[in-house]
């Protein structure tokens, strides 16, 4: 956790301090870890892009809500980049859906977020109903957590088709496409963080906000592990419960 700061800091200093808190992003989250190590089995994988196929949709969902929260004229212009990035035909969700299909899921049951996993459907709610409550500024920041991303898809698109030579190559199309995508909000992201949050208490509010997105990555994390690598989904321990609606059936 950040500590709370008591004087307000340089901007340089602000953003090296930002940044810092990528030592608590998801990559270093043991799924994480074991995924791109190539130890995670074939319904791990499946289990990741079912359950990361919800934050998927719900990004240009948040992005709406930010655009409905009024910023001006020229941040809402780049935001509407943020939603064709991931909405327009060929965008991130028709990538993401072809990553399905290269990692053998159907596309039907994708899109019915069947496999969703309770705790990742809250965490991502949370980022939604966060983007819908707050002011746009504090919801434009907390996208920062996209300063670490492109570190995580470079590494997928490093290691996967060594580690999964099962996945059609297809699949990947989508980490690509993010590299130069998320460096390009960040940019935008990080320019109205260093310039609006300029008091103490709104740095210190900012380092919050960050912390607070870097959990909901790292509880979705913690639930795949939960259920996929643990073999803990919810209720498993409940006689007679069926479980079978979110169960992933894969022939390896
Ligand atoms: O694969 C990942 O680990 C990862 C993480 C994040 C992130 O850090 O929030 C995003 C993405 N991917 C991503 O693809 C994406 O489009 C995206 C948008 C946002 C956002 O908060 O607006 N985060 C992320």
């Amino acid at each position: 956790m950040t500590k709370k700061m008591s004087e307000l800091l340089s901007k340089e200093e602000f953003e090296a301090k930002l940044r810092g808190m990528g030592d608590m992003y998801h990559i270093h989250h043991p799924f994480h870890i074991r995924m791109y190590k190539g130890e995670c089995t074939k319904e791990e994988i499946q289990g990741w892009v079912a359950n990361r196929f919800y934050y998927q949709t719900a990004i240009p969902i948040k992005d709406a809500a930010i655009m409905s929260n009024n910023p001006p004229l020229e941040d809402r212009r780049k935001w509407i980049d943020r939603i064709t990035d991931h909405d327009s035909v060929g965008g991130g969700i028709e990538a993401w859906l072809e990553l399905g299909e290269a990692v053998g899921l159907n596309k039907e049951d994708l899109i019915s977020h069947k496999y969703v996993l309770p705790a990742v459907k809250f965490a991502v709610d949370a980022y939604i109903n966060f983007a819908k409550q707050r002011p746009w500024k504090e919801a434009a920041m907390s996208s920062l957590t996209e300063m670490f991303a492109p570190q995580i898809h470079q590494q997928r698109l490093n290691t996967w088709p060594d580690n999964y030579p099962w996945i059609e190559a297809k699949g990947l199309r989508y980490f690509q496409k993010r590299l130069s995508e998320a460096r390009r909000d960040v940019q935008h992201g990080l320019s109205i963080t260093l310039e609006e949050f300029n008091t103490v208490e709104l740095q210190n509010k900012a380092f919050e906000i960050l912390q607070f997105k870097l959990d909901i990555l790292w509880t979705m994390c913690d639930a795949l592990y939960l259920a996929y690598e643990l073999k803990r989904p919810p209720y498993f321990n409940i006689e007679g419960y069926e479980n079978e609606q979110r169960k992933i059936n894969c022939s390896e």
